[in-house]
């Protein structure tokens, strides 16, 4: 979303911008801070941004939107049009996907017609990458995350009946008949995926209780039904709001949750000029693309490798990772202790250690996969997992398993970093080059994801010479133990 090409109407730019904030200002019960300042930063890729005009002291109010401006299905018309209790029935995802396609065909006729003037209706978000620049990605997971086709599942399945049976309601694109038929499925797709991607990048959690001063991030689910999601908060876009940018470092700014509004105040002192950040959690550069289509490197300390169970298995020499054919992973499964995969976060301390870093639940299972066939029978018979203390065998595991994981990347993390030196900037003004942007982004996930991938290579691989390699009658002997953190 955030480069030029997302906001092509330059001269209406800063105009769309000043009506939102007048018609923000005009409606009942909302409160601006004077000293704020809807930006055009375009130049410098993030779109629109609020700005300081002048200092702002720590705590001061910047805004207050009232609840009965966010747009939620608790607010929108279409809830007593049609009479359902949407949210129950389609969750919060779907529910407020259906009530945004609604406000957006009524075009003028929506109270929140200026506000949507100003969301974009492209983004760099996964959701719109091709196939060819999703390779880019490589090995990350990220790429399974994305949930294209489950989405268009839920799409089909809960909102276009709903559009196909009241046109009255959802009037179909000029030159289509209804929303029905090949060209029909396609515009509900579309219009629903940027439905999709605004809850996605622009949404909050609203808190149903009155007087709560959480913060309320959008969870990072993607826009589809599952059972989780009917324990999920409601969603809403919070105008202004959600036309802050973000920062990692530089959050400035806060959403508390009041009683009849949603004030949005200063968290630290602001300088006049400086930008007001929102926080979007210390989430992984590739989530980060994920969710919001943009990448910045303050949020590289976030990245982290996922490795699969299937890869732990192949490197222990198991022929599968299913727990009913693998004694070993049934045993964990039956302790609730066994993952389809494990998180290893990027080591930020000057010595990490292993113990900060690997998951318990992931040095448990390379614990179990290392005991002998004795070790394993007396703990079966004790009903107990290992502790997570990794000895030679399971680091030697671990080793293999990162070793299997890295050949998964189709280039080395040493060939990326020569690419990413290669590379000339990007222009700071004007239109970027879609296709070079996203290039672009996905090397830095995936050298982040290699990075940590190597980091703790390098952080094994000196544990496992000399005397820590278990004997072949699998006794442990004297491993060194490197002890992580309990379960
Ligand atoms: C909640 S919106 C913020 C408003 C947005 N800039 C706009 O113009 O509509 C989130 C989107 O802003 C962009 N964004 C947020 N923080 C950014 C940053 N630090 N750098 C670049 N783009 C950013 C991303 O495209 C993200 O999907």
């Amino acid at each position: 979303m955030s480069s030029t090409a997302h906001f092509p109407d330059a001269e209406g730019f800063q105009q769309q911008s000043d009506n939102f904030m007048s018609w923000l200002q005009a409606c009942p019960g909302v409160q601006l801070n004077p000293k704020l300042r809807l930006a055009d930063l375009r130049a410098t890729g993030a779109g629109r941004g609020v700005v300081a005009q002048n200092n702002i002291p720590e705590g001061e109010e910047l805004f207050s939107i009232p609840r009965a401006m966010v747009l939620t299905v608790q607010n929108s018309e279409l809830r007593t049009l049609l009479g359902e209790n949407l949210e129950e029935q389609m969750g919060p995802w779907l529910s407020l996907m259906l009530v945004m396609v609604y406000e957006y065909l009524q075009g003028e006729k929506s109270r929140w017609a200026p506000y949507f003037r100003v969301l974009p209706s492209r983004f760099d978000t996964l959701m719109f990458w091709s196939p060819a620049e999703l390779q880019e990605l490589q090995a990350s997971t990220i790429v399974e995350k994305i949930g294209r086709s489950n989405a268009e599942e839920s799409i089909r399945d809960s909102i276009a009946p709903i559009l196909a049976k009241r046109s009255d309601l959802f009037p179909p694109p000029p030159g289509l008949p209804s929303w029905e038929g090949e060209a029909g499925d396609a515009a509900l797709i579309q219009v629903c995926h940027v439905m999709g991607s605004l809850i996605m990048a622009y949404a909050f959690d609203i808190e149903k209780s009155e007087d709560d001063d959480d913060e309320g991030e959008a969870n990072d689910e993607s826009y589809m039904t599952d059972d989780e999601e009917e324990e999920q908060l409601p969603k809403g876009m919070v105008p202004l709001a959600d036309l802050l940018n973000a920062d990692a470092d530089r959050n400035n700014a806060r959403l508390y949750q009041e009683e009849g509004a949603l004030v949005m105040k200063a968290i630290k002192p602001i300088q006049q000029g400086e930008e007001i950040f929102n926080d979007y959690g210390e989430i992984p550069r590739a989530d980060l693309l994920r969710r919001y289509g943009y990448v910045t490197d303050n949020y590289a300390v976030y990245d982290v490798l996922e490795l699969s169970l299937g890869t732990i298995c192949e490197a222990a020499g198991l022929s599968n990772a299913d727990p009913e054919s693998q004694p070993r992973l049934e045993f964990l499964s039956s302790l609730d202790i066994l993952e389809d995969g494990y998180v290893i976060p990027r080591p930020v301390n000057v010595n990490p250690s292993l113990e900060d870093i690997l998951p318990a639940e992931l040095v448990v299972l390379l614990a179990t996969l290392a005991l002998s066939p004795e070790e394993f029978k007396q703990r079966v018979s004790k009903d107990k997992a290992p502790r997570p203390v990794m000895d030679a065998n399971a680091t030697t595991i671990l080793i293999s398993a990162l070793q299997k994981r890295q050949e998964q990347y189709a280039t080395s993390l040493a060939s990326d970093l020569q690419f990413r030196a290669s590379l000339s900037p990007l222009p700071e003004t004007g239109d970027v080059d879609e296709a070079a942007r996203r290039v672009r982004m996905a090397l830095q996930v995936r050298i982040g994801e290699k990075e940590v991938l190597q980091t703790v290579l390098g952080m094994l691989q000196p544990a496992t010479s000399g005397s820590l390699k278990r004997s072949a009658n699998g006794d442990g002997g004297d491993s060194r133990q490197l002890k992580t953190q309990r379960v």
